[in-house]
């Protein structure tokens, strides 16, 4: 709902991030936004490295697939050192910790995922790469679904930030053949160039939010609640919230392997509205089990597409999505036992502790 707030005269507000050079590029798109929405007030920004940067060894996997990114800014945040978070929507937990809020979803980049191959090499899509070659991925959805259509492939772990990955794929010695990454962190970074192939749906569904950046800010912050009003693009954000309604109900507190897709047919005048298609998928991690659905429906609110979202994480849950969840949580709790030292077992406990859920 909009806020009655006045817009701030004489207010400085500091962005801050992650220090990864694409976390530096979406914080300066949003600072810039502002900026010349606002162009008498003052932005700065702070770019932190945090506790994940730091912990890059570590499989995705284990820790419960939860971000390790955003604990640190969010102190800083619940403490005044800074004002606003930028993160990729995707990074952002369903549910937010208390005293904090998303308080602008800016306008989408394409969310597909995209073939990237090593630089110099000759494949052009998933089909034609030989059997045996290897993919770089570290998210369970892109593993799920593309082992389910090209087994002959084998999806290795590759961790760090774009960059570092990019770097990885085209190391002469390196194991890669190519790497899958979100098409709008090649394209923020200048890098789109890069992108071999789209994977759309349904080869590839691509994750809750991907695409699009969020801003997050303290729940009783009435000022930067009316600043971030002027960013948001509704259609967007409709989208991404109906999208992390469904991720909402499928998640019990561990990342899963869930793909979507969603359009938004806007009605050409009146109030707000339009005809929200989407489309949600949970598949096993091995791919042999794959539930997918959609559903197509009228919304005139946000609460309205987000109950779109909901309704069709029950549908999915109802047909086959809840024993696959099961299955995982089952998985990662034995894995997480197994071969592991009291302290590493402590360690990876305590980065949970706290830690996000993250949809890579
Ligand atoms: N999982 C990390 C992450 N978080 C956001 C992006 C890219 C930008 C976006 O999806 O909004 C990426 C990289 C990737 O998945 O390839």
């Amino acid at each position: 709902m909009p806020s009655n707030a006045p817009i701030p005269t004489a207010r400085s507000c500091t962005l801050a991030s992650r220090a990864s050079k694409l976390a530096q590029v979406q914080t300066n798109i949003v600072r810039d936004a502002l900026q010349s929405s606002f162009p008498d007030l003052t932005f700065a920004t702070s770019f932190m490295s945090t506790a994940g940067d730091k912990n890059q060894s570590q499989a995705l996997y284990l820790l419960g697939g939860k971000s390790l990114w955003t604990k640190e800014l969010e102190v800083a945040l619940k403490e005044n050192v800074v004002d606003m978070l930028v993160h990729s929507l995707k990074d952002c937990p369903t549910v937010l910790p208390d005293g904090c809020e998303i308080g602008a979803v800016l306008e989408r980049e394409d969310p597909v995922d995209c073939l990237v191959v090593r630089d110099g090499g000759e494949w052009k899509s998933l089909a034609e790469m030989s059997d045996g070659s290897v993919v770089g991925t570290s998210s369970v959805r892109r593993v799920a679904q593309l082992r389910r259509l090209y087994p002959g492939l084998v999806f290795l772990d590759v961790r760090g930030n774009l960059n570092t990955r990019l770097a990885k794929l085209d190391a002469p010695d390196g194991p890669y053949a190519a790497l899958i990454l979100a098409k709008a962190g090649l394209v923020r970074l200048g890098l789109g160039h890069r992108c071999t192939a789209d994977l759309n749906a349904p080869i590839l569904y691509h994750a809750v939010s991907q695409g699009a950046l969020a801003v997050e800010i303290r729940s009783d912050d009435a000022e930067a609640k009316k600043l971030c009003e002027a960013l948001t693009h509704w259609e967007t954000q409709w989208k991404c919230y109906a999208e992390r309604a469904c991720l909402r109900v499928l998640e019990g507190g561990c990342s899963v392997p869930v793909g979507v897709e969603s359009a938004l047919k806007v009605k050409a005048e009146g109030p707000r509205g339009g005809v929200l298609k989407l489309t949600g998928c949970v598949t096993s991690l091995d791919g042999g089990r794959h539930v997918e659905h959609t559903v197509e429906k009228e919304v005139q609110s946000l609460e309205e597409a987000e109950e779109v979202g909901a309704g069709l994480a029950r549908v999915l849950m109802g047909t086959g999505a809840q024993a696959i969840l099961d299955e995982i949580t089952k998985d990662r709790e034995r894995r997480a036992g197994e071969n592991k030292s009291e302290a590493e077992v402590e360690a990876i406990e305590n980065t949970m502790q706290g830690a996000r859920q993250t949809q890579a």
